[in-house]
């Protein structure tokens, strides 16, 4: 018996084609990130992975992501669960910040503690500013857990719980779950489901709409490490470009 767990890095963004720092910021699908959505949903249809249910967070990439692919794959009816718990990492002072000039203004070693670094979180973010969300009514329940700023080890911290509590029980129940989140929260979830060590994260990229499917044991351990895309030629190269980003 296994569980099979789908993740959904959303299609390309307004801000990922600016290259700009977007974390909690709900920028729009670009015109290829909505072809991206379209194409992760057909491949998701041809692998015979139709999903039961979604878990998506709370920002319109995602979910116009997750909206796009099942509506291709004629699942669009399903079940949606959405959580803060999976948006993406808080980019904290650098939202909206070009990532190219913000790479030439602090150097290479700053920029990739801030892009990677597991417990090193960018400076906090302004309450009040253009790109704060603490003003944001869909925020409004979160009192002290809203961040102003996240290092992946706190995106750890808040969506295992939401894992553990919202999805594993989905993925007992023997349903095919897709969640269609973010690079970084998906990192989060990789990091934990694989035992990626706080070292070896740091090298690990999620392209934006390439399906990533999981099959886990009894234990919710992979029974393959890493998962595996279903086009993994394009998504090898999807991740090389994120990886590249700023430069
Ligand atoms: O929030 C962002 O800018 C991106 O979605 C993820 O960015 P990163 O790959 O630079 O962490």
């Amino acid at each position: 018996m296994t569980y099979t767990l789908v993740l959904l890095r959303h299609g390309e963004s307004d801000w990922n084609a600016k290259n700009l720092f977007t974390g909690w910021v709900d920028v729009p699908l670009s015109d290829k990130g909505r072809a991206e959505a379209k194409h992760g949903g057909e491949l998701i249809a041809e692998g015979g992975l139709l999903p039961d249910v979604v878990h998506t967070s709370l920002l319109r990439r995602a979910i116009s992501t997750a909206a796009i692919s099942l509506d291709t794959a004629d699942r669009h009816w399903i079940p949606v669960r959405r959580s803060w718990r999976l948006n993406e990492r808080h980019y904290g002072a650098l939202q909206g910040k070009d990532k190219k000039a913000t790479l030439a203004e602090f150097g290479e070693e700053q920029f990739m503690t801030w892009r990677r670094s597991f417990d090193v979180p960018p400076p906090a973010i302004e309450a009040g500013s253009e790109f704060s969300q603490d003003a944001d009514p869909r925020y409004a329940d979160l009192g002290d857990e809203l961040p102003a700023t996240e290092c992946l080890k706190d995106v750890i911290a808040r969506f295992v719980p939401y894992w553990e509590q919202a999805i594993v029980p989905d993925l007992k129940d023997g349903k095919t779950v897709l969640v269609a989140a973010h690079g970084n929260s998906l990192r989060a979830l990789v990091k934990h489901l694989d035992g990626i060590s706080d070292d070896d994260i740091v090298g690990l990229n999620i392209p934006t709409g390439q399906p990533l499917v999981y099959r886990l044991d009894e234990d919710l351990k992979p029974t393959v490490a890493g998962g595996e895309y279903l086009d993994p030629v394009a998504a090898k190269a999807a991740a090389e470009a994120v990886a590249n980003q700023g430069r």
